[in-house]
């Protein structure tokens, strides 16, 4: 049950009633226990015992009654008694009738609860009335007695008692709080400030006359200590005024004409002999003298504020104006007398200083400029003194000593500048200044050509990568027998051939591709770089930007049992549009782990007829597409056509085979240059190497580069293709670049290298033919274009399009449905290097929403 419920179901009632039945009236008629019982026969007999011949006098009952009262207490009771019948006090004057204030006598005491064992309610005093202000009865105690929060019946509170009224200072006559000796007593004192409102503002309280009468006092007591501490003080500061060592001509003279000795005459910090002329009582002296012979400041001084005497702004306290500042009130009776620190600084005779009221202004401190300031600061400090004092006697500087004049610093940290500047004397790469298009054309060299390996997480495209390496002999057994055995020692061996692709840690022992794995093989005609892919969705960044480096892409397929199936709904199809949207347009789609299936060919063609399907409802035109039955984990059909009679039935080429029949894309070789940096890294010959495809132009070595959006300038120091350096690479060879001339700050994977003479702009908007995977609208996005993305927005749909002819068919739709393509604008977070006919993926939450071409 929830708390809230618990709450609301809770029989309050009940307990209300079970708590006030402790108070029922019932209880006034209650037994005493055995105990008490027997507790009051004994107390009974004491008490009549105390009394003596005068227990007579009294009932058993008034004895029980006032031994109840008092809890037993034998003394109280013996006393109570004594007062109340055996020798009872005069009676006073009857006092005039009238009605009674409702609340005397109904809260006398505060009462505190106490349970006994026995479970019966006892009350026990707790505090006078007299304390909590609450009007006091002396005369007798309450007709009832009440609990400030509890209603109980008067009965149950002090049984018996309401018949017999008692004297107030009888029933406390035992109570030493009572007789407080005068002396002892507590005196109220008004606070110092009247109290504020709410929060210390609004109006002021209501004052007592003896709250001002204590408050008009204290304000006096404390103006005549103040006063009497202001004198004080004046006293010792007279010693520094300038009054006394006025006469002091000697010491005057020196410093009027020789100032720089000030410095020299200061006393080091800590020293505990302090000169009776002060060397701030001296300059305020010196300021005086050269104002009276100067006359007024120079108008450069007039600018600055005169000294502020802080008593100068109360104009109103002339009246307060103490005794000490007399002279001066005589000299001119108008202004308000200095403070004693004022007057140390300016000095008490200094009256020709001071302004009339007419000139006076206050400015803040940090203004109350004097032109004597000027010189203040003109000789070495103290801890000068102590540096220069300590260079003498040849001990180790703590300090640098500050050089006199600035021009020497000038010169130094001139000098130490040049020393540190550094000219970069690299020398620029030479270059050849080849034709690399004819050198080109020329060599005949190999076709090149990069394939990306796609397909749903675990499909094989790893161990399928590895197979086909460990056939060509690019990896050799050895190395597959040690992946074998390390992958044994994680419980993976069947992902040793995997090894030779995920070459990561966490790859390795997670066995998924996280990142673009590459390699190269060649063969008679061809040059290939093999992308594998990332199944996984969480890399399918990875994957576009694998898929944005290849000419043709092969699709895996994991055929066994309910895996194709699974796959279709997850990476497969995702991966199909992706690469057809990169630009792909040839696809081999390796039907593998057909060995799960005893080389079923009922599974293959199914699988064949399902996939060429969706791939030319994605844009795959049939004769791009070509499928393979084989086993990576076997070697079927990879290099070597499988030698299993179960799939005699298969005619068709093994992949390798396909592979070479596969016609790279067309190379853009009389574009600009353009290169997307794959990777970043340092080497022997470069502190800053980077590698990537060639997606347009060429690049020769000495040629300068465009690193954008960076804009940096750099130089080619090196090239290299398949590991041997050559002096020219061209669109479509994946190329290494030694860079020089360049900070490595200024690169970062994905970044685009161009020409200088023709750089690709960085933007922030760009209008792109999208085709939608999912629904579209203004919405947050990820932008991908190869290794590079960013984020951004769709700030606008302009139009859906016809998908063949691409003629406007709607303007300014609100969304786009899957499967339509639109023409929409996107604006990024920042400027990236993108220009017209590049390819771009937007996806958004995880999910690739849409692709397609910058316009
Ligand atoms: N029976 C059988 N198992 C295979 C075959 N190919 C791969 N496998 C197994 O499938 C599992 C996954 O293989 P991987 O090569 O890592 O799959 P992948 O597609 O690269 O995985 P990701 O890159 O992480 O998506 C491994 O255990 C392989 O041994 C095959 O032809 N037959």
């Amino acid at each position: 049950m929830s708390r809230h419920r618990a709450y609301q179901n809770y029989d309050y009632q009940n307990d209300l009633d079970e708590y006030e039945g402790g108070y029922s009236d019932e209880d006034e008629g209650e037994q005493l226990s055995p105990e008490d019982q027997a507790q009051m026969n004994e107390a009974t007999t004491e008490v009549q015992r105390a009394l003596g011949n005068e227990a007579s006098k009294v009932t058993v009952k008034q004895i029980q009654e006032a031994l109840w009262h008092y809890y037993y207490d034998v003394d109280k009771s013996v006393t109570y008694l004594l007062s109340k019948y055996i020798a009872p006090p005069p009676a006073k004057p009857a006092k005039p009738k009238g009605p009674k204030p409702e609340s005397a006598g109904k809260h006398l005491f505060l009462l505190d609860r106490a349970q006994q064992p026995s479970g019966r309610l006892l009350f026990r005093r707790s505090r006078p009335a007299s304390i909590i202000g609450i009007p006091e009865d002396s005369e007798s105690l309450p007709e009832k007695v009440r609990p400030t929060s509890l209603t109980m019946s008067e009965g149950a509170c002090h049984r018996g008692l309401e018949s017999n009224r008692m004297s107030f200072a009888a029933f406390f006559s035992d109570m030493p709080w009572l007789n407080i000796p005068k002396d002892r007593e507590a005196v109220l004192t008004a606070p110092s400030r009247p109290r504020g409102g709410l929060l210390g503002g609004g109006t002021e309280p209501k004052v007592s006359k003896l709250q001002a009468l204590a408050a008009a006092r204290k304000k006096k007591a404390g103006e005549k200590k103040s006063e009497e501490k202001v004198l004080g003080t004046q006293e010792k500061m007279e010693k520094l005024s300038i009054q006394e060592i006025g006469s002091s001509s000697t010491q005057h003279q020196d410093f009027k004409h020789h100032p720089e000795k000030t410095s020299a005459s200061r006393p080091l910090r800590g020293e505990n002999t302090r000169p009776a002329f002060g060397g701030l009582a001296k300059r305020r002296k010196l300021a005086q003298d050269q104002d009276l012979e100067s006359g007024p400041p120079s108008s450069h001084v007039s600018q600055c504020t005169p000294p502020v005497d802080l008593q100068q702004m109360s104009p109103t306290m002339d009246a307060d104006v103490p005794s000490y500042a007399k002279p001066l009130e005589d000299a001119e009776p108008l202004q308000a007398a200095p403070s004693a620190f004022a007057m140390t600084l300016t000095g008490s005779a200094s009256a020709k200083q001071r302004r009339s009221p007419s000139q006076q202004f206050f400015l803040p401190p940090y203004m109350a400029y004097h032109p004597d300031l000027a010189s203040a600061f003109s000789g070495p400090s103290p801890d000068d003194v102590v540096l220069n004092a300590q260079a003498k006697a040849g001990k180790p500087k703590t300090a640098p000593v500050k050089k006199k004049g600035g021009g020497d610093d000038k010169v130094d940290s001139a000098t130490n500048g040049v020393k540190t500047l550094k000219v970069d004397d690299t020398p620029l790469p030479k270059s050849k200044n080849l034709n690399v298009l004819q050198e080109f054309e020329k060599k005949k060299s190999k076709k090149t050509a990069s394939f990306v390996v796609v397909g749903h997480v675990d499909a094989g495209k790893s161990t399928l990568m590895g197979r086909l390496l460990l056939d060509l002999k690019v990896v050799d057994q050895r190395t597959i027998d040690k992946y074998r055995k390390e992958a044994e020692s994680l419980g993976k061996s069947s992902f040793a051939l995997a090894w030779v692709l995920d070459q990561g840690t966490e790859e390795r022992s997670r066995g998924v591709t996280i990142d673009i794995a590459t390699n190269r093989f060649e063969t008679e005609t061809t040059s290939f770089t093999i992308l594998d892919a990332p199944g996984h969705r969480d890399f399918i960044p990875n994957m576009i930007a694998g898929a944005s480096q290849a000419d043709f892409a092969i699709l895996v397929i994991d055929a066994s049992t309910g895996a194709f199936e699974s796959g279709l709904k997850g990476q497969t199809r995702e991966h199909s549009l992706l690469i057809r949207s990169m630009g792909v347009s040839r696809v081999i789609v390796a039907v593998n782990k057909l060995d799960t299936v005893r080389w079923s060919q009922e599974r293959f063609d199914e699988i064949s007829h399902q996939v060429s399907g969706f791939l030319s409802a994605t844009g795959f035109q049939t004769k791009n597409i070509s499928f393979v039955p084989l086993s990576g984990l076997h070697g079927d059909n990879i290099v070597k056509r499988s030698d299993d009679p179960a799939i005699s039935w298969y005619k068709g080429p093994t992949l390798i085979e396909e592979l070479e029949n596969s016609e790279p894309m067309a190379r853009a070789l009389h574009k600009p240059l353009r290169m997307t940096v794959s990777e970043v890294y340092k080497t022997a010959l470069s502190p800053l190497t980077i590698s990537g495809r060639v997606d347009a132009g060429s690049l020769q070595n000495g040629d300068a580069l465009l690193v954008q959006p960076s804009g940096e300038k750099a130089y080619v120091k090196a090239l290299e293709l398949d590991m041997e350096p050559v002096d020219w690479a061209v669109a479509g060879q994946n190329v290494v670049i030694h860079l020089s001339n360049i900070d490595p700050i200024h690169v970062r994977v994905g970044d685009i290298i161009c020409d200088p003479n023709n750089p690709v702009s960085c933007i922030d908007t760009f209008t792109m033919k999208a085709l939608a995977f999912d629904i579209l609208m203004p919405m947050q996005v990820d932008v991908h274009r190869g290794r590079l993305h960013t984020g951004g927005q769709i700030q606008e749909i302009t139009a859906i399009l016809n998908k063949t002819t691409g003629a406007v068919i709607k303007k300014k739709p609100k969304i786009v449905k899957p499967a339509n393509v639109a023409r929409i604008v996107v604006k990024m977070a920042s400027k990236v290097p993108l220009e017209p006919g590049q390819r771009v993926v937007l996806r958004s939450s995880g999910e690739t929403v849409a692709a397609g071409l910058l316009e």
